[in-house]
């Protein structure tokens, strides 16, 4: 388990971004948080793996507090992922992901092992493993982001905003694969987003943040929308609040029934509706009364093992006739139908049944962070970069280690911006170049380098990018470069 204990960050210039936080990330979960712009989500998913230290209170790891850990260390066990997947536009999907196993000297027959059992557990085909980034919709893009965090098998997931900038329908793929590889993998994942559909769908907890950096509340999704802890909560979980408990609902219960199926569009009966099915049995569009010869479209359609009311209701809702198709996980062929009457019924059973368990519920709660703090911790003198420095120069750490210089930017975004397609693996994490500082002047802990922080002013996508190559890059050491003994094998 991860826990916030009383944390605060305050920046130099006096930005209280996080007030008193006391949180508890369990292990093998996935906590989202979520709350409006500037109300301290990435400031505390940064502090985790020490981007930037808390000025106030501790952060510890199965009770050992970070800052005790080395930066190295703690960031292998973690992996990275930002909107888009952060991908270098001029590797290949592959190398992508083999990103962190080659910065940890991994040899390449490994690495290239790793990476294509990746792509497989994303749900991508190996034909996409010599594409480049620009040759993928947002959907691959990010579950490529995805494998490339998960390389090294890290303990710990940290998410930046990963699904935000993919169309709706494709988001929602993205929720149900990401879903499914966490059932895989359990690994203790923690979320930020804006959107709290997204984080009600995803997190086993979640946490809302209020702008001013408190924490407004934690608990269960349906905890949330049961019991919100003030109004800021219920105005932010309230809209659709009634329609999204549904979420929480499962389908399986609502009794399936069936209709006339065909596959063959002409053998429809005239006078009723008729159900189209492709060969392979998957539900294809509806022949109307009336309307022989022709399959007007579907509708969505639900999982009847793992769907929600929400889906049978959205189905019925979209549905031409009234019938919300049913189908089975994973093939997607015809199970049966539910009538609008009937998903109705569920619904006000769930309705029902939720309102006994919450009368009859009286667990304990998370606590409600408390108001305003009086008196905003003193700034860390090592925050926040100042004007006139460039905020992805090394700044100094609290250890005082040297900053590198404004013109090492390209350190950590050469690849992003480079269009020359130079090979710049050695200059963008630092491996051979001669522009970092000699291990030896990092030091441990501290002294390895200082946060990448950087002004309220920065775009968020170029903020991200810079987070994910500053963590990936320091997970180099003298000692990772070295042949790792299970390579050797394989080495020549
Ligand atoms: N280096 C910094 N120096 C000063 N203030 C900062 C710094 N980084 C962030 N802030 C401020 O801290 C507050 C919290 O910022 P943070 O980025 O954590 O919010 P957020 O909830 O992630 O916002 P968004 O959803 O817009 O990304 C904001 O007021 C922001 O302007």
């Amino acid at each position: 388990m991860i826990e916030f204990e009383s944390v605060g960050k305050t920046f130099r210039d006096g930005t209280a971004a996080v007030v008193d936080l006391s949180l508890q990330v369990p292990s093998g979960q996935i906590t989202t948080i979520v709350g409006p712009s500037g109300c301290g989500k990435t400031t505390t998913l940064r502090m985790v793996n020490r981007m930037i230290e808390p000025s106030s209170g501790r952060i510890t790891w199965d009770g050992t507090p970070l800052r005790s850990k080395r930066k190295t260390a703690l960031r292998r066990q973690m992996g990275y992922v930002i909107q888009s997947g952060g991908l270098f536009p001029h590797r290949t999907v592959v190398d992508n992901i083999g990103t962190v196993p080659g910065l940890l000297g991994w040899s390449k027959t490994k690495t290239q092992k790793r990476s294509l059992e990746l792509l497989e557990n994303v749900g991508l085909d190996r034909k996409l493993a010599d594409r480049y980034p620009a040759q993928l919709s947002g959907g691959q893009q990010q579950r490529v982001g995805v494998a490339r965090a998960l390389a090294a098998d890290p303990l710990v997931m940290l998410m930046d905003e990963p699904f935000s900038a993919v169309d709706p329908v494709v988001r929602g793929e993205l929720h149900e694969f990401f879903l499914d590889l966490q059932r895989r993998i359990s690994k203790t994942i923690i979320l930020i987003t804006h959107d709290i559909d997204e984080a009600m769908k995803l997190g086993d907890q979640v946490a809302v943040m209020r702008v001013g950096g408190h924490l407004a509340q934690v608990g269960t999704p349906q905890q949330l929308l049961d019991e919100p802890a003030d109004a800021f909560v219920e105005g932010f979980v309230g809209r659709d609040r009634g329609y999204r408990a549904l979420s929480f609902q499962p389908a399986s219960a609502l009794t399936l029934e069936g209709v006339p199926v065909v596959r063959d569009v002409a053998a429809a009966a005239p006078d009723g509706v008729t159900l189209v099915v492709d060969g392979d049995a998957r539900p294809v569009g509806w022949v109307l009364p009336g309307q022989p010869g022709r399959a007007t479209p579907l509708g969505a359609t639900f999982d009847v093992e793992g769907g929600t009311l929400r889906n049978a209701l959205d189905a019925v809702l979209t549905s031409p006739v009234g019938l919300a198709v049913g189908v089975v996980p994973g093939s997607g062929r015809y199970a049966g139908v539910v009538s609008t009457a009937t998903i109705l019924a569920g619904v006000q059973q769930a309705r029902v049944h939720h309102a006994e368990s919450v009368t009859v519920q009286e667990g304990p709660r998370q606590p409600v962070a408390p108001g305003p703090d009086p008196e905003p911790t003193a700034p860390d003198p090592t925050d926040d970069v100042g004007p006139g420095h460039d905020h992805r120069g090394w700044s100094t750490s609290a250890g005082g280690s040297t900053a590198l210089a404004p013109e090492d930017e390209h350190a950590a975004t050469a690849e992003l911006g480079d269009e020359s397609g130079q090979d710049v693996d050695a200059e963008t994490f630092g491996g051979e170049a001669d522009d970092q500082p000699p291990a030896d002047d990092r030091g441990p802990d501290e002294h390895e380098h200082g946060a990448a922080e950087q002004g309220p002013d920065d775009q968020g996508a170029d903020r991200r990018a810079a987070d994910l190559y500053q963590h990936e890059s320091d997970l180099v050491t003298e000692e990772s470069r070295a042949v790792q003994p299970d390579d050797t094998d394989v080495r020549r």
